[in-house]
């Protein structure tokens, strides 16, 4: 396709997400009506269309409008700036192009950009988020606008990072080794990690920074048992098991999330038993109950940036209720000297701190033994290269 094409493709697929279609099912009926697009133009498409959701309150302002063609032509004209390009040539006319720029997008195109643009969030969020992180907060601002890195969890119990690069490699992904011991930044050929060998068999698994960061944190009791109680696919269940000997069990309310945990632990070389919801009280007590709980992902925004155009506040209202209630059932199922952890892919402190505050508040018997939040970009010299936001908090009995 032409990159004229790319754009119209993308265009068409905006309209469909504007009117409420979600972003992944809108480039899914795209890529099915067009055959003749190969894998780079399906990624190219993707991009453009993600880019623009990312930053869809700046690029209204530099595209002129809030519909899908403008944001597009917003999102162009931030790219190309200084580039010496013409956004015209985007805007061709040609067959499979988007129509030409009218005399008002050709007005704005050749202005200078403006020199403050706002905030790539919804309105209603930016009070308390500047409470929280003040003159912080402009910089994760900015970063929610740029695509996130993506990240590899190198299983310590198969292989050394040193090995898993030298495998990825020879299937065209290269990567950086973090900080963090066993994690890995990708640097180029994210798109061939699922058909390298390296992750089929099971040296690394995807794996945000800040989770792994997370996960190393936990006072994990060697030996012990521990319960992923919201388990979903299992991504923390295995980064737990990469760290240490325990037994492992997983649980969540929905059953059917954890349908790929069985082949993604056999890839891992790990045993996880699941429990269900009925049995849980017949169950001895665990080492170590972790609730990764449903939460806004504010965190994943930059991978997910059309779940922030859709958050409000009565959703967030539904899932302080929902993650109160996983905090009181997860609770007894502690034992005596055991730990309660608590972790969210979340910003914003009425999900974390709040939370906490709210279960000790109402429940006696326990302590907050340490809590912490996991800034966007954090994990790297340059924020761009750091990982998503996470928080995590541990509470034991007093
Ligand atoms: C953030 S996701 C878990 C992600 C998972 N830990 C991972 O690392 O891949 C939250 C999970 O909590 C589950 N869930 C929602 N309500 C729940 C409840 N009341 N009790 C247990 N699990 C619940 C959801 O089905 C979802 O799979």
């Amino acid at each position: 396709m032409r990159p004229d094409a790319r754009v119209e493709a993308a265009i068409i697929c905006l309209e469909q997400i504007l009117s409420g279609m979600a972003a992944e099912q809108a480039l899914t009926r795209w890529a099915r009506g067009a055959r003749y697009a190969g894998s780079g133009d399906r990624a190219a498409v993707r991009d453009h269309v993600y880019d623009a959701l990312r930053q869809k309150r700046s690029a209204a302002i530099l595209g002129g409008g809030e519909d899908a063609r403008a944001l597009m032509l917003g999102v162009l004209r931030a790219q190309m700036a200084d580039t010496g390009r013409d956004i015209g040539s985007l805007f061709s006319g040609e067959t499979h192009g988007p129509d030409p720029l009218g005399p008002a997008e050709r007005a704005l195109v050749d202005a200078p950009l403006p020199a403050t643009l706002p905030a790539d969030l919804p309105e209603w969020l930016l009070p308390m988020l500047n409470t929280q992180y003040g003159a912080d907060l402009p910089s994760m601002l900015d970063l929610l606008r740029y695509r996130a890195p993506v990240f590899l969890r190198v299983n310590l119990s198969k292989s050394t990072p040193d090995q898993a690069r030298a495998q990825l490699l020879v299937d065209g992904v290269e990567t950086l080794p973090c900080v963090l011991p066993g994690a890995l930044r990708v640097t180029q050929g994210a798109r061939r990690i699922s058909n390298s060998r390296a992750y089929q068999d099971g040296l690394v698994e995807l794996q945000d920074l800040s989770s792994q960061s997370a996960i190393a944190a936990l006072p994990l009791p060697e030996n012990g048992r521990i319960l992923d109680y919201c388990a979903g696919g299992g991504g923390k269940t295995l980064a737990m098991a990469a760290q240490i000997r325990a037994r492992f069990y997983a649980h969540d309310a929905n059953p059917d999330r954890m349908s790929d945990l069985p082949e993604r632990a056999q890839r891992a070389g790990v045993v996880v038993q699941q429990i269900k919801t009925a049995d849980l009280p017949s169950e001895q007590r665990f080492d170590l109950v972790l609730c990764d709980v449903p939460c806004s992902g504010s965190g994943t925004w930059r991978r997910d940036p059309d779940a922030k155009w859709r958050f409000d506040a009565a959703a967030l209202n539904r899932l302080n209720a929902t993650q109160d209630s996983i905090l009181d059932a997860a609770a007894p199922l502690v034992a005596q000297d055991g730990v309660l952890a608590y972790a969210t892919c979340s910003l914003l402190r009425e999900e974390n701190d709040a939370r906490i505050e709210s279960f000790l508040g109402r429940t006696s018997g326990w302590k907050l033994v340490s809590s912490r939040q996991w800034r966007l970009g954090e994990g790297a010299e340059q924020p761009q290269n750091g990982g998503d936001g996470f928080f995590v908090a541990h509470l034991t009995r007093e």
